[in-house]
Parts: C-alpha cells; sequence; structure tokens
C-alpha cells in the first residue's frame, strides 16, 4: 500500500514535474522569444538612432554653409547657453548663417539682422515659434499663448492684445505704484535691520506683487508675507529647473517624444497646475457672487470666455472652444511666469549697473527731480513719458543682459535663402542669438561698457534694425513690454532717489552667469550696499 501510494505519489509527482518541466521549457521558449524580441527591438532602435544621428551628422557638411563640427560645449554646457551661441557666433563670422549641432540636432544660427528680422517679422508665418511637443491633454498647463500656433494664435493674440493698452495701463498706475510703497517700507526695513539681501531676490517680490495686483487684482503678499503661498509656487517652478533640463537635453537628442512616452508633464509639480486651475475659478466665483468686475487681465479672460461661450450657445454651433478652462488657466500662469521673472531680473541689472556707475546714476536723480518738478511733485502715469534717459538705461540694461539672450523658430517649410544660394529644409531649427548680436562691437562698439546714450534721441538711429532684440520683433513681439516699461520706471524712479546705491565687499565684477537658467541670472546673486539718502527738496 505504503508502495503504492509511494509509487502513485512519485508518479503523480512525475507527472506534476514533467507538467512542469513541459510548462517550464514553455515558459523558457516564451522568454527566450521575448528576450530576443526585446534584443531586436533595442537593436532596431539603436540602428535607428545611429542613422538618424549620422544622418544629421553630415547635414552641415552636405549643405555648403559654414558650420562648427562637433561642439562639446552643446553637450555638457560649462556655461550659459547664451554664452556658448556667442562663442559660435563669433567663430563662424563673417558669414550671415552658419550650422552647428545641438547634440544630434542640426541648428542654424543666424548671423545676421535683416535675416533675423525676415524670420520674425516678413516671413513669420513659415516659422514655428519651437519645435517642443506640446500636450495638451497630458499638460494642460501648457495651452498659453506661446505655444500656439497659427490661426489658434493669431485669434488668441487678437482678443488678448487689448489687454496692455495705453488706458488699461493708466488704470494699473496706482496699484503699481502701493506695491511701490510697500517695497520702499519692506528696504527700509531690512537697512535698519542690518540685513544683506540679493536684489533680484527682493524685485521678484516686488514683480510677483505687482503682477498679481494689476493683471489678477490678488494680494500675492510677496513682500510682506515670508510664507507666502505665491512666492512659494513661484520658487517651486523656478526650482524645477532640473526637469526643465531634462526636457531640454531630450529635445536636443531628438528625443522629445520619449517625454510624451514617458508622459513627463512640463512642471513635475501637479500643485502648481492644481493651484492656478483653484485660482481661476476662485477668481470667477468670486467675481460673479460679488458682482465685481475689474479692468484687469483676469476680467479680460473671464469675459473672452464668457463672450465665446455665449456666441456658441446662439448659433448653435459644436465648434470647439478656444478659451477653455485649461487655456485660461494656462494663460494665467503664463502672464505670472513671464511677467515677474523677466522684469524682476533686468531690475536687479539695472542697480547693479547704477552701483557701478555713478555717472549714470546721478544723471537718472537729475531726470526725477526735474520730472517731479514739472508734475507737482507727484510721479503719475503721464509723467512717466518725461523719464527718457531711465527708458535709456533699461534699453542699455536690456541690451548688456538680455533676460532671453536666445530665440528659436522651426521652419514649417523648405525656407530659400537666395542671397547665400541655401534652401533650409522642413523643419530646420534656427536660432537668433540675441545675447551675440547685442555684444558684437559692429552693432554696439565697447560692447561692455554700460552706456544709456546709445539710445539717446540723438545716437539711436546709428543702432542697425535686427541686431538689438530684447523683446523679439514683429507679430510674436513681448505683449508686455510696455507693462514691464512701466514698471521698472517705477521702480528705478522711486528707489534711486531714496537709496545711495554702492557695490559692497560681495559685489561681483564681472558677473558670472548662472548655467542652466533660461532667464539671464548672476550666477552668485546681486549684491549691493543700499544706504538711505538725504531727503532733498
Ligand atoms: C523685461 C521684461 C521682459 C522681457 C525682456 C521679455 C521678453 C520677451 C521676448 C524676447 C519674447 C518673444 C519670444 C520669441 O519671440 O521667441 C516675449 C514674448 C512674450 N512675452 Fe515678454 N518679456 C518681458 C516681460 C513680459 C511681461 C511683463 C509680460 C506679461 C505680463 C510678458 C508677456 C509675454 C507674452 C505673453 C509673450 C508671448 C507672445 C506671443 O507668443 O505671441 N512679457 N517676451
Amino acid at each position: 500500500m505504503g508502495c503504492a501510494v509511494k509509487d502513485s505519489h512519485f508518479k503523480i509527482h512525475l507527472r506534476q514535474s514533467s507538467g512542469t518541466l513541459v510548462g517550464c521549457n514553455m515558459l523558457c521558449q516564451r522568454s527566450a522569444l521575448q528576450r530576443w524580441a526585446l534584443e531586436l527591438l533595442v537593436l532596431g532602435f539603436l540602428s535607428h538612432l545611429v542613422v538618424r544621428y549620422w544622418r544629421n551628422y553630415t547635414a552641415w557638411s552636405k549643405s555648403g554653409i559654414p558650420y562648427i563640427p562637433f561642439p562639446r560645449d552643446c553637450v555638457f554646457y560649462p556655461m550659459h547657453k547664451s554664452l556658448t551661441l556667442q562663442k559660435f557666433y563669433n567663430e563662424l563670422a563673417p558669414n550671415p548663417v552658419g550650422g552647428f549641432y545641438k547634440m544630434s540636432r542640426p541648428v542654424l544660427l543666424v548671423r545676421d539682422p535683416e535675416l533675423a528680422r525676415r524670420i520674425l517679422i516678413k516671413d513669420f508665418s513659415q516659422f514655428k515659434i519651437h519645435d517642443k511637443e506640446v500636450n495638451e491633454k497630458l499638460d494642460p498647463m501648457s495651452a498659453f499663448i506661446f505655444n500656439f500656433e497659427g490661426e489658434r494664435w493669431k485669434i488668441l493674440r487678437q482678443k488678448l492684445n487689448p489687454i496692455f493698452s495705453a488706458a488699461k495701463l493708466k488704470g494699473m498706475w496706482s496699484q503699481m505704484m502701493e506695491c511701490q510703497e510697500e517695497l520702499t517700507r519692506y528696504l527700509d526695513r531690512l537697512i535698519a535691520e542690518g540685513r544683506e539681501f540679493e536684489v533680484r531676490g527682493v524685485m521678484k517680490k516686488f514683480a510677483l506683487d505687482v503682477i498679481g495686483t494689476c493683471a489678477f487684482g490678488l494680494n500675492c503678499g510677496a513682500i510682506q508675507d515670508e510664507e507666502s503661498e505665491f512666492r512659494k509656487i513661484m520658487d517651486g517652478i523656478i526650482k524645477e529647473s532640473n526637469v526643465f533640463f531634462f526636457r531640454s537635453l531630450l529635445h536636443s537628442m531628438g528625443l522629445g517624444w520619449v517625454l510624451a512616452l514617458l508622459e513627463v508633464k512640463r512642471l513635475g509639480d501637479k500643485t502648481v497646475e492644481d493651484f492656478f486651475f483653484n485660482l481661476v475659478r476662485e477668481c470667477v466665483k468670486l467675481r460673479a457672487e460679488s458682482g465685481n468686475s475689474r479692468n484687469d487681465l483676469m476680467q479680460h479672460l473671464i469675459n473672452l470666455q464668457h463672450e465665446e461661450q455665449e456666441s456658441l450657445k446662439q448659433s448653435n454651433s459644436n465648434a470647439k472652444p478656444l478659451m477653455t478652462d485649461a487655456v485660461v488657466a494656462a494663460n494665467t500662469f503664463e502672464f505670472f511666469i513671464d511677467g515677474f521673472e523677466t522684469s524682476a531680473g533686468t531690475l536687479a541689472f539695472i542697480f547693479y549697473e547704477l552701483a557701478l556707475n555713478p555717472e549714470v546714476m546721478d544723471k537718472c536723480r537729475e531726470e526725477v527731480k526735474a520730472t517731479l518738478a514739472k508734475h507737482g511733485g507727484n510721479l503719475s502715469y503721464d509723467s512717466l513719458k518725461d523719464l527718457t534717459y531711465i527708458q535709456c538705461v533699461i534699453d542699455e540694461a536690456l541690451r548688456k543682459y538680455p533676460a532671453l539672450g536666445r530665440m528659436e523658430r522651426v521652419s514649417k517649410d523648405a525656407y530659400e535663402l537666395s542671397e547665400i544660394s541655401f534652401t533650409m529644409k522642413k523643419n530646420t531649427i534656427i536660432n537668433i542669438p540675441v545675447y551675440a548680436l547685442h555684444h558684437d562691437p559692429k552693432y554696439f562698439p565697447n560692447p561692455h561698457r554700460f552706456d544709456p546714450d546709445r539710445f539717446s534721441e540723438e545716437n539711436k538711429h546709428n543702432i542697425v534694425p535686427g541686431s538689438y532684440l530684447p523683446f523679439g520683433d514683429g507679430p510674436r513681439m513681448c505683449m508686455g513690454m510696455r507693462f514691464a516699461f512701466m514698471e521698472m520706471k517705477a521702480a528705478i524712479a522711486s528707489l534711486v532717489m531714496k537709496y545711495d546705491i554702492k557695490p559692497s565687499e560681495k559685489t561681483e565684477v564681472p558677473l558670472k552667469f548662472a548655467r542652466t537658467n533660461i532667464v539671464t541670472t548672476a550666477a552668485n546673486g546681486i549684491w549691493l550696499n543700499w544706504t538711505p539718502r538725504k531727503i532733498e527738496n
């Protein structure tokens, strides 16, 4: 019995184990097949990359235009991208265009200002603004105007254009001055407490409060409140530079599609998305409940959405609305980002240059004194037009430190440059090296000198069109330029009168630029010595 049992047990065991063996064999075969398939897939992918890279790397040698063979600088970025481009720009002189490789991707560098203007102005519709894949479903916060193309961009731009009209700007002036007063109170406090402060950091708080109150009717409390939720959110976005870096690395390797495959969002942190969606929802609700409508950007966006919904309803149309909740939230977000990083950074560079050039600071003060005398002691919106020298100071700061040191475009189709017998292919990436143009002695003699007089009435006709592009040019030129001028003039005119601003032991001369920031930024911050001035009568 025992034996039979043993036997049958053995048989069962055998059967089981042979079953296991068969199963195991099948599994092994299947896993070998899977491994083969995987190996084939990887091999296919690698060969695709090799072929693609090879094709790309021969793009310029076959083109007949001068090029830089394999720039290590575009792999490791040992310096800020604007400086890398300046290096290529100088190496490719005196040709109007030249080629280089951004990792594997051929990029056309435009050295000629006239050609830059043609791309930005006359033939702007033949170019896309960038080559990034934008997935609005995955990434609703990417549905902002800068990412739009064609008819969709044109309609939104037309709808948004009036938000910074002269009348609207004038309406924002008193709110802007309130932020200005808050800023001086804050600086007085820091100085009284003997606290050193980094200038850009302080200007960022000011610029955030300005855009918050003027464009959205929100008190961000960035200056007053160290724990301001807005500031944390904004700082969080800027700290996400690793995600930005990773994204741009994959793009430059021609692997932007991997981001879509891995569903990598533009902003890794979902709290930012939620924050702006809730912000818009709350604003709409509050304004509807209180019946208060304001004369600001938020109201403009709400009205546009409302008008569109009404017109679609009336025409019984099934057309897709343009002003979706995502478009409203994403554009709110964009205006915050554009509105505070660029202006704050430029203000910091301006105070740095004023501290290093006391004669320029004195001229600013003289101008403010004369303007105040003319306007009854008040810095009003109407008095801003008299601050012509301060305007030159801003223009010169934006020449020396353009917030965006380069602009990108991508050809939608083949595009002919008949003057050099070269046709760029469809989807060619084009780089307009704004920083390099601004520092070319051919256009701006002695480019490292801070000389606001380059932009004076008598001299500004010497500026070669297309060589000075701090706000871009043509139909896609910056929408917030006049707003930024107003904000910067308000800050400069008030602060130069209130404080003596001098270099301190920590002031870095010359400045080094942060390597990875998109916006031009001093790597080690801007540190100056601020002391209250005796108020002159
Ligand atoms: C010193 C301050 C600023 C600088 C230097 C600056 C620079 C620029 C540049 C160079 C462009 C064009 C990019 C291109 O063509 O590739 C641009 C576009 C844009 N800027 Fe500004 N900007 C500043 C302030 C602002 C402010 C304060 C706002 C809004 C509150 C703003 C909103 C925009 C928008 C919406 C676009 C996209 C326009 C479009 O695609 O049609 N900017 N900016």
